[in-house]
């Protein structure tokens, strides 16, 4: 009989740029004191998915935890859509979205306090276009900035910032959206249509304040104004839920159309120009460690 737990570490040694040693090394200690079995698994970029799948297989975890940024918690993620395993979180990648939404610390010691803790929230996943999405798809500015950052030589949020302003002075935004859900079809122009299961962006920014993401819902919001102002608030500050700057829709399946091809991303990569989007709410969930400090709402 199994006296002991296993716990898995799913970690990418490439995420963020860092030494993964000091991780590795932090999680096996804190299992053994628990008198408990470690397994670490690190990613290649390469057929991952199915080598975490044979691993659990095997192995069968208790528990995964996940280092690294959103990508390689979208790989777990589908990696274990029809298992109910629980997952812990110890963010180490260049945009850790996910992670931003629960307020999980800086401190590797805390961060590991809570991923083998036992506050858990039943995480809502979103399909879009064949891609599971974690927190935040968006359609417009933000994805195009996403574009530009990642093909710039400045990270953080300074390359973001400097990214803003050609950005926003070099395309032709606004633009007309067609957005078919809960059985109405209406026009909508803005500078930034967003799938939201989270409420904040990876920078932190609160751009949908009432979003829950466990409510088995996910929020489109069209942000209508072309604000240099308003778009770095809604980056850097909680937005302002005025309907004049943004409409929001509550729903489990969304259509969107755009006569003209605009950038669109998922989790904070980019996925490319898109015309149609498609987004509905799975029926799987994600059950996820998280601080006790955290509410749903
Ligand atoms: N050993 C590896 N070598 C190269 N790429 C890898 C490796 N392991 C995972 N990857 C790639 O890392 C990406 C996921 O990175 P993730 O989002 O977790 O971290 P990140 O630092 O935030 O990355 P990014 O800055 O690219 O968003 C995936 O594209 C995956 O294929």
């Amino acid at each position: 009989m199994k006296t002991q737990k296993t716990i898995l570490l799913v970690i990418n040694p490439i995420a963020g740029g860092t030494d993964k040693k000091p991780i590795i090394d932090a999680f096996k200690k804190n299992v053994s004191q628990n008198n408990d079995e470690s397994i670490v698994y690190e990613t290649t970029g390469k057929n991952d998915k199915k080598a975490i799948q044979n691993l659990i297989a095997e192995k069968r975890p208790d528990r995964i935890l996940i280092s690294g940024g959103d990508g390689t918690i979208r790989e777990v993620a589908d990696a274990i859509k029809n298992e109910s395993l629980k997952i812990g979180l110890l963010p180490s990648g260049s945009a850790n979205g996910l992670a931003t939404n629960f307020d999980i610390p800086d401190s590797l010691e805390q961060q590991l306090e809570i991923a083998l803790g036992d506050h858990y929230i039943e995480m809502d996943l979103l399909e879009i276009d064949g891609y599971t999405c974690l927190h935040i798809a968006d359609l417009g500015v933000n994805a195009q900035l996403i574009e530009n950052y990642e093909n710039s030589e400045i990270r953080g949020k300074l390359g973001y910032l400097i990214q803003a302003f050609p950005t926003l002075i070099n395309n032709d935004f606004p633009f007309e959206v067609e957005i078919e859900c809960n059985e109405e079809t209406c026009t909508e122009e803005g500078v930034l249509v967003a799938i939201a299961n989270a409420n904040k962006f990876g920078t932190g920014a609160k751009i949908n304040p009432t979003g829950k993401m466990n409510d088995g819902y996910f929020e489109v919001l069209v942000f209508k104004n072309f604000s240099i102002k308003g778009i770095l608030e809604t980056f850097y500050d909680d937005a302002h839920l005025d309907p004049d700057f943004v409409k929001v829709f509550k729903c489990k399946e969304v259509t969107i159309r755009s006569k003209k091809s605009i950038a669109f991303q998922i989790d904070g990569e980019f996925i490319g120009e898109k015309q149609l989007i498609k987004a509905k709410m799975t029926n799987s969930k994600l059950t996820i460690a998280i601080p006790k400090s955290f509410s749903a709402n």
